[in-house]
Protein backbone atom coordinates (compact mmCIF):
# COMPACT_ATOMS: atom_id res chain seq x y z
CA UNK A 1 0.00 0.00 0.00
CA UNK A 2 1.22 3.48 -1.00
CA UNK A 3 0.60 5.97 2.18
CA UNK A 4 0.88 9.75 1.89
CA UNK A 5 0.73 11.40 5.50
CA UNK A 6 0.85 15.33 5.77
CA UNK A 7 2.97 15.93 2.70
CA UNK A 8 3.48 19.63 2.24
CA UNK A 9 5.88 20.89 -0.41
CA UNK A 10 6.58 24.41 -2.41
CA UNK A 11 8.95 25.11 -4.94
CA UNK A 12 9.55 28.04 -3.16
CA UNK A 13 8.17 29.58 0.57
CA UNK A 14 4.58 29.09 -1.47
CA UNK A 15 3.62 25.77 -1.14
CA UNK A 16 2.32 23.80 -4.10
CA UNK A 17 1.12 20.47 -2.28
CA UNK A 18 -0.97 21.13 1.21
CA UNK A 19 -0.87 18.47 4.14
CA UNK A 20 -2.48 15.70 1.10
CA UNK A 21 -2.56 12.41 3.04
CA UNK A 22 -4.11 9.60 0.78
CA UNK A 23 -3.58 5.78 0.66
CA UNK A 24 -3.45 3.50 -2.46
CA UNK A 25 -4.23 -0.35 -2.39
CA UNK A 26 -1.54 -2.28 -4.07
CA UNK A 27 -2.64 -3.32 -8.14
CA UNK A 28 -5.11 -0.17 -7.96
CA UNK A 29 -5.12 2.24 -10.73
CA UNK A 30 -6.06 5.79 -9.56
CA UNK A 31 -6.37 8.61 -11.87
CA UNK A 32 -5.04 12.26 -10.75
CA UNK A 33 -7.16 14.84 -12.46
CA UNK A 34 -7.22 18.92 -11.35
CA UNK A 35 -6.89 22.21 -13.28
CA UNK A 36 -3.43 23.06 -14.47
CA UNK A 37 -1.14 23.83 -12.16
CA UNK A 38 -2.70 22.07 -9.54
CA UNK A 39 0.18 19.98 -8.09
CA UNK A 40 -0.49 16.77 -9.97
CA UNK A 41 3.10 16.34 -11.41
CA UNK A 42 4.96 17.80 -8.34
CA UNK A 43 2.22 15.05 -6.11
CA UNK A 44 4.06 12.23 -8.43
CA UNK A 45 7.81 13.84 -8.88
CA UNK A 46 7.12 13.66 -4.69
CA UNK A 47 6.41 10.11 -4.55
CA UNK A 48 9.13 8.95 -6.81
CA UNK A 49 11.45 10.73 -4.43
CA UNK A 50 12.26 13.79 -6.16
CA UNK A 51 11.18 15.92 -4.18
CA UNK A 52 11.28 16.52 -0.38
CA UNK A 53 8.55 16.83 2.34
CA UNK A 54 8.68 16.69 6.01
CA UNK A 55 5.27 14.44 5.63
CA UNK A 56 5.59 10.43 5.18
CA UNK A 57 5.73 8.71 2.19
CA UNK A 58 5.78 4.98 2.47
CA UNK A 59 5.31 2.26 0.24
CA UNK A 60 4.17 -1.19 2.06
CA UNK A 61 5.83 0.46 5.40
CA UNK A 62 9.22 1.39 3.76
CA UNK A 63 9.66 4.65 4.18
CA UNK A 64 10.57 6.41 0.93
CA UNK A 65 12.98 8.81 1.73
CA UNK A 66 13.33 12.07 -0.57
CA UNK A 67 16.52 13.68 -1.81
CA UNK A 68 18.04 14.84 1.13
CA UNK A 69 18.76 11.14 1.81
CA UNK A 70 18.93 9.63 -1.39
CA UNK A 71 21.74 10.64 -3.63
CA UNK A 72 20.62 9.10 -6.74
CA UNK A 73 16.58 9.92 -6.79
CA UNK A 74 14.13 7.06 -6.78
CA UNK A 75 13.60 3.46 -5.63
CA UNK A 76 14.07 0.61 -7.91
CA UNK A 77 10.77 -0.56 -7.42
CA UNK A 78 9.12 2.27 -8.38
CA UNK A 79 8.72 3.93 -12.17
CA UNK A 80 8.03 7.07 -13.26
CA UNK A 81 7.46 8.91 -16.51
CA UNK A 82 7.89 11.78 -17.40
CA UNK A 83 6.51 14.10 -19.53
CA UNK A 84 9.64 14.86 -21.61
CA UNK A 85 10.36 10.76 -22.65
CA UNK A 86 14.60 10.49 -22.19
CA UNK A 87 15.38 8.44 -24.52
CA UNK A 88 18.56 7.44 -26.00
CA UNK A 89 18.01 8.62 -29.84
CA UNK A 90 21.27 7.38 -31.24
CA UNK A 91 20.22 3.27 -29.76
CA UNK A 92 16.93 1.72 -31.26
CA UNK A 93 13.88 0.91 -29.82
CA UNK A 94 14.61 -2.04 -28.54
CA UNK A 95 17.49 -1.07 -27.20
CA UNK A 96 16.06 1.93 -25.36
CA UNK A 97 13.20 -0.28 -23.93
CA UNK A 98 15.96 -3.17 -23.22
CA UNK A 99 18.67 -0.52 -21.59
CA UNK A 100 17.98 -1.79 -17.69
CA UNK A 101 17.21 -4.92 -18.48
CA UNK A 102 19.83 -7.63 -17.24
CA UNK A 103 22.28 -9.11 -20.10
CA UNK A 104 23.25 -12.16 -18.47
CA UNK A 105 20.44 -14.08 -20.45
CA UNK A 106 20.37 -12.56 -24.30
CA UNK A 107 17.48 -14.56 -25.76
CA UNK A 108 15.71 -14.17 -22.56
CA UNK A 109 16.00 -10.41 -22.88
CA UNK A 110 15.48 -10.39 -26.24
CA UNK A 111 11.58 -12.16 -25.64
CA UNK A 112 10.72 -9.28 -22.66
CA UNK A 113 11.78 -6.72 -24.87
CA UNK A 114 9.81 -7.57 -27.67
CA UNK A 115 6.68 -8.55 -25.06
CA UNK A 116 6.73 -5.15 -23.91
CA UNK A 117 6.98 -3.41 -27.62
CA UNK A 118 3.88 -5.60 -28.27
CA UNK A 119 1.58 -4.08 -25.04
CA UNK A 120 2.69 -0.44 -26.96
CA UNK A 121 2.05 -1.79 -30.21
CA UNK A 122 5.86 -0.69 -31.26
CA UNK A 123 7.42 -4.68 -32.29
CA UNK A 124 7.41 -3.49 -35.79
CA UNK A 125 9.71 -0.55 -35.37
CA UNK A 126 11.94 -2.85 -32.95
CA UNK A 127 15.18 -1.94 -35.17
CA UNK A 128 14.53 1.94 -35.90
CA UNK A 129 16.37 4.49 -34.06
CA UNK A 130 14.46 6.42 -31.49
CA UNK A 131 15.68 9.69 -32.94
CA UNK A 132 14.04 8.88 -36.11
CA UNK A 133 10.20 8.58 -34.13
CA UNK A 134 7.48 10.33 -34.11
CA UNK A 135 6.90 12.13 -30.58
CA UNK A 136 4.03 9.52 -30.19
CA UNK A 137 6.17 6.55 -31.11
CA UNK A 138 8.60 7.90 -28.49
CA UNK A 139 6.34 8.33 -25.88
CA UNK A 140 5.24 4.76 -26.34
CA UNK A 141 8.68 3.93 -26.35
CA UNK A 142 9.67 5.18 -23.12
CA UNK A 143 6.22 3.71 -21.40
CA UNK A 144 7.52 0.04 -22.47
CA UNK A 145 11.00 0.94 -21.03
CA UNK A 146 8.95 1.94 -17.87
CA UNK A 147 7.66 -1.59 -17.65
CA UNK A 148 10.68 -3.37 -18.72
CA UNK A 149 11.92 -4.29 -15.14
CA UNK A 150 8.40 -4.60 -13.32
CA UNK A 151 7.55 -1.73 -11.13
CA UNK A 152 5.97 -2.36 -8.29
CA UNK A 153 4.17 1.16 -8.17
CA UNK A 154 4.07 2.80 -11.59
CA UNK A 155 3.81 6.83 -11.72
CA UNK A 156 2.33 7.93 -15.31
CA UNK A 157 2.18 12.12 -16.06
CA UNK A 158 0.38 12.46 -19.20
CA UNK A 159 1.54 9.13 -20.62
CA UNK A 160 -0.77 9.54 -24.26
CA UNK A 161 -0.57 12.80 -24.65
CA UNK A 162 1.31 12.73 -27.58
CA UNK A 163 -0.41 9.42 -29.30
CA UNK A 164 -3.79 9.98 -31.55
CA UNK A 165 -6.94 8.81 -30.63
CA UNK A 166 -7.36 5.79 -31.90
CA UNK A 167 -4.33 4.09 -30.26
CA UNK A 168 -4.68 5.42 -27.56
CA UNK A 169 -7.84 4.22 -27.37
CA UNK A 170 -5.81 0.35 -28.32
CA UNK A 171 -3.05 1.28 -26.18
CA UNK A 172 -5.10 2.40 -22.89
CA UNK A 173 -6.74 -0.91 -23.17
CA UNK A 174 -4.11 -3.21 -23.69
CA UNK A 175 -1.51 -0.94 -20.98
CA UNK A 176 -4.53 -0.71 -18.43
CA UNK A 177 -5.43 -4.91 -18.98
CA UNK A 178 -1.44 -5.63 -18.52
CA UNK A 179 -0.99 -3.78 -15.66
CA UNK A 180 -4.07 -5.37 -14.00
CA UNK A 181 -2.42 -8.90 -14.97
CA UNK A 182 1.00 -7.86 -13.29
CA UNK A 183 -0.64 -6.24 -10.46
CA UNK A 184 1.33 -2.86 -10.77
CA UNK A 185 -0.44 0.09 -8.72
CA UNK A 186 -0.62 2.76 -10.97
CA UNK A 187 -0.92 6.58 -10.08
CA UNK A 188 -1.61 8.41 -13.84
CA UNK A 189 -2.04 12.27 -13.91
CA UNK A 190 -4.04 12.93 -16.59
CA UNK A 191 -6.26 15.65 -18.48
CA UNK A 192 -8.29 13.11 -21.00
CA UNK A 193 -11.49 11.80 -19.05
CA UNK A 194 -11.54 8.31 -20.56
CA UNK A 195 -8.46 8.02 -18.49
CA UNK A 196 -9.96 9.08 -15.55
CA UNK A 197 -13.04 7.60 -15.78
CA UNK A 198 -13.13 3.95 -17.65
CA UNK A 199 -9.23 2.55 -16.34
CA UNK A 200 -9.14 3.97 -12.65
CA UNK A 201 -10.57 2.12 -9.21
CA UNK A 202 -10.50 5.68 -7.95
CA UNK A 203 -10.17 9.00 -8.96
CA UNK A 204 -8.59 11.81 -6.91
CA UNK A 205 -9.40 15.70 -7.54
CA UNK A 206 -6.08 18.15 -6.65
CA UNK A 207 -7.29 21.46 -6.69
CA UNK A 208 -4.70 24.42 -5.20
CA UNK A 209 -2.84 21.45 -4.37
CA UNK A 210 -5.02 19.51 -1.71
CA UNK A 211 -7.18 16.76 -2.30
CA UNK A 212 -10.55 17.96 -3.60
CA UNK A 213 -11.96 14.56 -3.79
CA UNK A 214 -11.70 10.55 -4.14
CA UNK A 215 -13.63 8.33 -5.22
CA UNK A 216 -14.95 5.94 -7.33
CA UNK A 217 -14.83 7.20 -11.31
CA UNK A 218 -18.47 6.17 -11.36
CA UNK A 219 -19.46 7.99 -7.96
CA UNK A 220 -17.88 11.39 -9.38
CA UNK A 221 -18.94 11.35 -12.25
CA UNK A 222 -22.82 10.60 -11.62
CA UNK A 223 -23.02 12.97 -8.08
CA UNK A 224 -20.21 15.42 -9.50
CA UNK A 225 -20.33 17.39 -5.64
CA UNK A 226 -19.49 20.85 -7.56
CA UNK A 227 -18.78 22.22 -10.52
CA UNK A 228 -14.99 22.24 -10.41
CA UNK A 229 -15.02 18.35 -10.71
CA UNK A 230 -18.01 18.03 -13.29
CA UNK A 231 -16.32 19.84 -15.50
CA UNK A 232 -12.90 17.80 -15.33
CA UNK A 233 -15.34 15.39 -17.77
CA UNK A 234 -16.38 17.53 -19.80
CA UNK A 235 -18.79 20.40 -20.97
CA UNK A 236 -21.38 20.62 -17.90
CA UNK A 237 -24.18 23.14 -16.96
CA UNK A 238 -25.38 24.79 -13.56
CA UNK A 239 -28.27 25.94 -14.02
CA UNK A 240 -30.57 27.57 -10.63
CA UNK A 241 -33.14 24.39 -10.74
CA UNK A 242 -36.27 26.50 -10.49
CA UNK A 243 -35.42 27.86 -14.14
CA UNK A 244 -35.26 23.50 -15.38
CA UNK A 245 -37.80 22.27 -13.01
CA UNK A 246 -40.45 24.96 -12.81
CA UNK A 247 -43.00 23.78 -9.84
CA UNK A 248 -39.60 24.18 -7.83
CA UNK A 249 -39.38 27.47 -6.46
CA UNK A 250 -35.78 26.65 -4.68
CA UNK A 251 -32.72 28.98 -6.16
CA UNK A 252 -30.30 26.11 -5.25
CA UNK A 253 -28.14 25.33 -8.83
CA UNK A 254 -27.98 21.79 -9.98
CA UNK A 255 -25.14 20.61 -12.32
CA UNK A 256 -26.33 18.81 -15.61
CA UNK A 257 -24.28 17.20 -18.24
CA UNK A 258 -25.45 18.61 -21.93
CA UNK A 259 -26.56 14.55 -22.69
CA UNK A 260 -28.91 14.81 -19.75
CA UNK A 261 -30.81 17.59 -21.22
CA UNK A 262 -33.48 16.52 -23.89
CA UNK A 263 -35.39 18.19 -26.52
CA UNK A 264 -39.04 17.34 -26.25
CA UNK A 265 -42.15 18.71 -28.31
CA UNK A 266 -43.53 20.47 -25.36
CA UNK A 267 -42.43 21.68 -21.97
CA UNK A 268 -42.37 24.58 -19.98
CA UNK A 269 -38.88 24.96 -20.57
CA UNK A 270 -37.97 27.01 -23.48
CA UNK A 271 -34.68 27.95 -24.92
CA UNK A 272 -33.25 30.03 -28.05
CA UNK A 273 -30.61 28.34 -30.17
CA UNK A 274 -27.62 30.25 -30.35
CA UNK A 275 -25.44 27.16 -32.03
CA UNK A 276 -24.96 23.72 -33.16
CA UNK A 277 -21.73 21.92 -32.93
CA UNK A 278 -20.76 18.64 -34.28
CA UNK A 279 -19.59 16.06 -32.56
CA UNK A 280 -20.15 12.98 -34.61
CA UNK A 281 -22.36 10.88 -33.54
CA UNK A 282 -24.25 14.44 -31.87
CA UNK A 283 -24.59 18.07 -31.75
CA UNK A 284 -23.98 20.15 -28.80
CA UNK A 285 -26.10 22.72 -28.92
CA UNK A 286 -25.53 26.09 -27.64
CA UNK A 287 -28.93 27.77 -26.16
CA UNK A 288 -30.29 30.55 -24.64
CA UNK A 289 -32.38 30.08 -21.16
CA UNK A 290 -33.42 33.66 -20.65
CA UNK A 291 -30.34 35.15 -19.45
CA UNK A 292 -28.32 32.30 -19.27
CA UNK A 293 -26.45 30.17 -21.49
CA UNK A 294 -27.24 25.99 -21.70
CA UNK A 295 -26.06 23.53 -23.84
CA UNK A 296 -27.62 20.27 -24.31
CA UNK A 297 -27.11 17.41 -26.99
CA UNK A 298 -29.60 16.68 -30.14
CA UNK A 299 -29.38 13.95 -32.69
CA UNK A 300 -29.84 16.71 -35.41
CA UNK A 301 -28.40 20.08 -35.72
CA UNK A 302 -30.70 22.97 -34.92
CA UNK A 303 -31.51 26.60 -36.80
CA UNK A 304 -29.99 29.24 -34.57
CA UNK A 305 -32.50 31.24 -33.79
CA UNK A 306 -35.65 28.17 -32.99
CA UNK A 307 -36.89 28.28 -29.63
CA UNK A 308 -37.22 24.49 -28.76
CA UNK A 309 -38.79 22.91 -25.40
CA UNK A 310 -36.22 20.81 -23.04
CA UNK A 311 -37.17 18.55 -20.50
CA UNK A 312 -34.79 16.99 -17.81
CA UNK A 313 -35.56 13.49 -16.22
CA UNK A 314 -37.00 14.23 -12.41
CA UNK A 315 -35.44 10.97 -11.03
CA UNK A 316 -32.19 12.71 -11.57
CA UNK A 317 -32.84 15.86 -10.71
CA UNK A 318 -34.24 14.23 -7.41
CA UNK A 319 -30.74 12.68 -7.17
CA UNK A 320 -28.88 15.76 -8.09
CA UNK A 321 -30.28 18.18 -5.56
CA UNK A 322 -29.89 15.70 -3.01
CA UNK A 323 -26.03 15.14 -4.26
N1 LIG B 1 10.45 23.54 -11.10
C1 LIG B 1 9.54 24.40 -10.62
N2 LIG B 1 9.92 25.52 -10.00
C2 LIG B 1 9.00 26.39 -9.49
N3 LIG B 1 7.67 26.22 -9.58
C3 LIG B 1 7.24 25.10 -10.21
C4 LIG B 1 8.14 24.14 -10.77
N4 LIG B 1 7.42 23.14 -11.33
C5 LIG B 1 6.11 23.46 -11.12
N5 LIG B 1 6.01 24.64 -10.46
C6 LIG B 1 4.74 25.28 -10.05
O1 LIG B 1 4.06 24.39 -9.18
C7 LIG B 1 2.65 24.41 -9.43
C8 LIG B 1 2.18 23.01 -9.74
O2 LIG B 1 2.77 22.58 -10.96
P1 LIG B 1 2.54 21.11 -11.54
O3 LIG B 1 3.37 20.98 -12.77
O4 LIG B 1 2.73 20.12 -10.45
O5 LIG B 1 0.99 21.19 -11.90
P2 LIG B 1 0.12 20.19 -12.80
O6 LIG B 1 -1.18 20.03 -12.09
O7 LIG B 1 0.89 18.95 -13.12
O8 LIG B 1 -0.06 21.07 -14.12
P3 LIG B 1 -0.34 20.56 -15.64
O9 LIG B 1 -1.67 19.90 -15.62
O10 LIG B 1 -0.35 21.86 -16.40
O11 LIG B 1 0.80 19.64 -16.02
C9 LIG B 1 2.43 25.41 -10.55
O12 LIG B 1 2.05 26.64 -10.00
C10 LIG B 1 3.81 25.51 -11.21
O13 LIG B 1 3.98 26.80 -11.77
Amino acid sequence: MLKLKNVTFGYNEKPVLKKITLQIAEGDHVSLIGESGCGKSTLLQLIYGLHHTNGLVSWNEKELKGPNHNLVPGEPFIKYLAQDFDLMPPLTVAENVGKHLSNTYPRKKKKRVLELLEVVEMAELANTKAGDLSGGQQQRVALARALANTPELLLLDEPFSHIDHFRKNNLRRKLFAYLKENKITCIIATHDSTDALSFADKTIVLKNGKIHANETPQQLYNNPPNKYIASLFGDINEVMLKEISPKETSRKLILLYPHEIKMVKSSDIKVEVLASYFKGDTFLIKAALKKQIIYFENSEEIQVGEIVNLAVDKNLIASRIRS
